[in-house]
């Protein structure tokens, strides 16, 4: 056998199947759908990118998913590398399809890709391209055949038993010589067969040997709804955890008055918080810290102390509008820790009343709800009692990380 050194591999996409057997979604058939929030074929086409930073990759996709692979394709940077045509009413149509797509490029060898195969590897893509270098015509990925097989008859009982020792389940991208498979695919349509589930079968048919290599457990097909399920499943559990924390700082001044409102906790003293709403700084700290964890601004931006229906308002209103806000962008409160730096009144006998309170108000477990206190050693505005501060940290964690 003679050995192939300049080799130009195309690779061709197949995706214009309407994936009956997984059934409708509203995101299109099952090359569209998204597993971990990516789209199938985007996942396809940008491990065949990233292999490559040359190959040329044909899609071939249906007459009315145009708008659909424009979406999938959107965040992909190709280098103007992937070009889209249409395919045919079976698998072997729209592979003959990207062929001819194909044939104008220059190409010398050609790999021929299941969209809905998007779990194949780089490893795998290198074990094939050395058998096409050592100068096989067709190189058939494949996995040996590992549960025992039955032949059934019409009546619904084993008419046999397979022996499997010799059997092997086909696997995609099967790659081959490029003239060799386009004369093949051109030779099964004009005999008028349309039924080649694969193109190994069509290079067998035309007599052509083919190499087998070994195929990738998890490159398997999105063949119906519980395989798009698995994988979903599969790649959300390997989501990156999307942890945030945020922080928070407020001081309110002190004046003459009858108490002071603190994690919504009326403690009378012999002054009060001077403030637009009811002065809370812990909750004020707090609201900020929230926001922080979706760059949603801070509390002014929210309530601006100009608008005048805030005056004299319960922060614990500008508290559950963060929170608000926090959960509509797909996060969950796991943590929120308020230390209050004040001289007077004493914090302690009411650190208990004030976590229930931010349990209450963040609908979170008491056990993550945090509120500590400290004097300022009578130094300094606070130690002076001019006013009180306090500082908070809101932990959140966010669904749908990148994978
Ligand atoms: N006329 C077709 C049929 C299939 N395919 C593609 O061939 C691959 C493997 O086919 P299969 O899993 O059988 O997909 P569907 O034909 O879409 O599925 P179904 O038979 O359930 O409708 C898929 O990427 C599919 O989009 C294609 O390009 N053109
Ligand atoms: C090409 C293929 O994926 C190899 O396993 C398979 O033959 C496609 O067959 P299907 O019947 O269209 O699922």
């Amino acid at each position: 056998m003679q050995q192939c050194t300049n080799i130009v591999i195309g690779i061709i996409v197949v995706a214009a199947g309407r994936g009956e057997r997984a059934g409708q979604s509203i995101e299109g058939p099952k090359q569209y759908r998204r597993i971990g929030g990516i789209p199938v074929i985007t996942r396809t086409l940008e491990k065949f990118l990233a292999w490559s930073g040359t190959a040329r990759i044909v899609t071939v996709i249906h007459p009315d998913d145009a708008g659909l692979f424009d979406a999938a394709r959107g965040g992909l940077i190709d280098g103007g590398r992937i070009s889209v045509t249409i395919g045919g009413k079976t698998r072997q149509q729209s592979v003959l399809a990207g062929l001819r797509a194909l044939s104008d490029c220059g190409v010398t060898h050609v790999m021929i890709h299941d969209a809905v195969r998007p779990f194949f590897d780089t490893a795998l893509l290198e074990r094939i391209t050395r058998e096409i270098k050592e100068g096989h015509v067709c190189v058939l990925p494949a996995t040996p055949v590992t549960d025992t097989l039955k032949r059934g008859d019409p009546a619904g009982l084993v008419a046999e038993t397979v022996p499997r020792d010799d059997l092997f389940a086909a696997q995609t991208p099967q790659t081959f010589a490029f003239a060799a498979i386009l004369k093949a695919h051109e030779a099964a349509e004009a005999s008028g067969r349309t039924d080649f589930t694969d193109d190994a079968s069509i290079a067998e048919w035309a007599g052509l040997p083919v190499k087998l290599v070994e195929g990738a457990p998890d490159n398997v097909k999105l063949t119906v709804q519980r395989d798009i399920a698995m994988a979903d499943a599969k790649l959300n559990s390997q989501a990156l955890p999307d942890v945030r924390t945020g922080n928070g700082y407020d001081v309110h001044q002190l004046e003459s008055g009858d108490g002071v409102t603190l994690c919504g906790i009326f403690i009378p003293h012999d002054q009060r918080l001077k403030g637009h709403s009811d002065a809370d700084v812990a909750l004020h700290a707090l609201t900020d810290a929230l926001l922080a964890t979706c760059g949603a601004g801070d509390i002014g931006d929210h309530f601006p102390p100009s608008d005048q229906q805030w005056k004299g308002a319960p922060s614990r209103i500008f508290l559950e509008h963060a929170a608000r806000i926090v959960r509509d962008a797909g996060g969950t409160i796991m943590n929120a820790d308020i230390s209050l730096i004040a001289e007077a009144p004493k914090i302690g006998p009411h650190r208990q009343a004030m976590r229930e309170k931010l349990s209450e108000i963040l609908e979170i477990s008491l056990d993550r709800c945090s509120v500590k206190a400290t004097t300022n050693e009578t130094i300094g505005f606070v130690g002076r009692r001019e006013g009180i501060a306090a500082i908070a940290t809101a932990t959140v964690v966010f669904r749908g990380a990148g994978q």
